[in-house]
């Protein structure tokens, strides 16, 4: 048993809650409870544990980088109670056994729960549908189906798969880049400052026009897609008006693009080195905006850890990719929060409702009430933490925003009514 004390549960006010066999059994004024562990909640917010629809863990094939392990530590630390796990390892999890190997290795270690991500095609090659169904069927029971990292270019291909997986209610994930306008060597912003940096430039209607595509592709076909990182103004009125005509699509948006800004890239510093790239503040704001009026429905980490000898590179040869699970909430607390675009319902909608929703998980996002289980984030609203990349979960160090400061961490975390991480640190 677990006594949350004195939490503020958004909207209710400051409450007691009760967590018997990792069910929430009781909220009100609870005085004591015989046998339960007592967690001081004065003064922190209660939210629904967080979901990512979007984490790199690595495993299998880049253990070098991250494992199941490392990235579940991570996840717990950073407020999360459920991560999707991208597809794009070695092997690609396109089969429904490799679905199942990641779900048991999150199981083995038990922080989060770690959900796989099917990939859409072989190999993540864009040519051949991956085994879909049977990995719906498998005990991973795969709803996301995603070619993260690569796009599915071929609208037939896209067609087929969002046809496939409106039979079981399923979602495609789309790493939205024309693979002609924004090539392998794309890396910046194309703009002005790319061309002075002389760096390839990766322009915004590479995304646009993915988009727009796919949207008429859900359309047509009646399916449901979801839009990975998005990174551009243009996508958010493309999504925008997609939602207006009752078109089946949804969207995420990193913590990374709500802040950071292409010019950061002046120093080729390769930590901001990402897939899409960091775009210039007129971008930012109205990724924030869209955020904050639900055109953009939840933030995503795009956690993607990377070996120091692939990320310590020339800018243009150093792989793409930032971590993100630890630092998300603080992020979004201190750009969302603070300048009151969103209140704490808000990212209890974007940051846990929402995107278990988008993934079909039926036992996260619930509001915190009797009977629902004892999934849950306590976060401090004042706690100011300056970002270490040396204290981190994760295996990898390659952290944009180290030495920055900001306002709101996550205290505490507890999957079906057991502590995984409080303070900073696995429990
Ligand atoms: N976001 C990135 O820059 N990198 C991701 C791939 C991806 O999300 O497209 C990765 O796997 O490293
Ligand atoms: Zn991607
Ligand atoms: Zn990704």
């Amino acid at each position: 048993m677990l006594l949350v004390k004195g939490a503020d549960l958004v909207g209710a006010g400051a409450q007691d809650l009760l967590v018997t066999d990792g069910v929430i059994t009781e909220v009100g004024s609870i005085a004591s409870a015989k046998g339960a562990d007592v967690l001081d909640a004065d003064g922190l917010v209660a939210l629904p544990g967080l979901v990512d629809l979007h984490t790199h863990l690595r495993e299998p094939g880049r253990e070098d980088a991250e494992t199941i392990e490392s990235g579940s530590g991570a996840a717990a630390v950073g407020g999360y109670t459920a991560v999707l796990a991208m597809a794009n390892t070695s092997p690609v999890t396109d089969t429904a056994e490799a679905a199942e190997r990641i779900l048991d290795l999150g199981r083995a270690t038990g922080l989060v729960d770690v959900v796989p991500v099917g990939a859409v095609t072989k190999g993540l090659e864009g040519a051949e549908l991956a085994e879909l169904g049977l990995m719906h069927r498998s005990r991973a029971g795969v709803t996301v189906f995603s070619d993260d990292g690569k796009c599915v270019y071929d609208a037939r291909v896209m067609r087929r798969a969002l046809e496939y997986v409106r039979a079981f209610g399923g979602v495609v994930s789309q790493h939205a880049q024309d693979p002609h306008l924004a090539g392998p060597q794309a890396c910046a912003h194309e703009g002005e400052l790319s061309g002075r940096l002389g760096l390839p430039g990766w322009p915004g209607v590479a995304e646009e026009s993915i988009v727009a595509r796919d949207v008429m592709l859900a359309r047509h076909t009646g399916s449901r897609v979801h839009v990975a990182h998005v990174s551009t103004a243009a996508t958010v009125e493309v999504v925008r008006w997609a939602k207006a005509q009752g078109i089946d699509v949804t969207a995420e948006v990193t913590p990374h693009h709500l802040v950071l800004t292409t010019d950061l890239l002046t120093g080729y510093d390769p930590v901001y080195k990402v897939n899409p790239p960091l775009r210039p503040q007129s971008d930012v704001d109205a990724l924030r905006a869209a955020l904050a009026d639900g055109t953009l429905d939840a933030v995503a980490t795009d956690h993607a850890p990377h070996a120091r000898h692939d990320k310590e590179h020339a800018f243009v040869d150093a792989a793409f990719g930032m971590l993100g699970l630890e630092t998300a909430l603080s992020v979004v607390s201190d750009v969302m929060v603070r300048s009151d675009l969103l209140d704490w319902a808000g990212v209890a909608r974007v940051m846990s409702a929402n995107p278990a929703r988008i993934a079909g998980l039926t036992g996260h996002g619930r509001p915190l009430a009797v009977g629902e289980p004892a999934n849950l984030t306590l976060v401090d609203p004042d706690a100011t933490v300056t970002v270490d990349r040396s204290a981190s979960m994760s295996l990898s160090r390659n952290n944009p925003w180290h030495g920055r400061t900001m306002r709101g961490a996550v205290h505490a975390t507890v999957l079906r009514g057991r502590l995984t991480a409080q303070k900073g640190a696995v429990a």
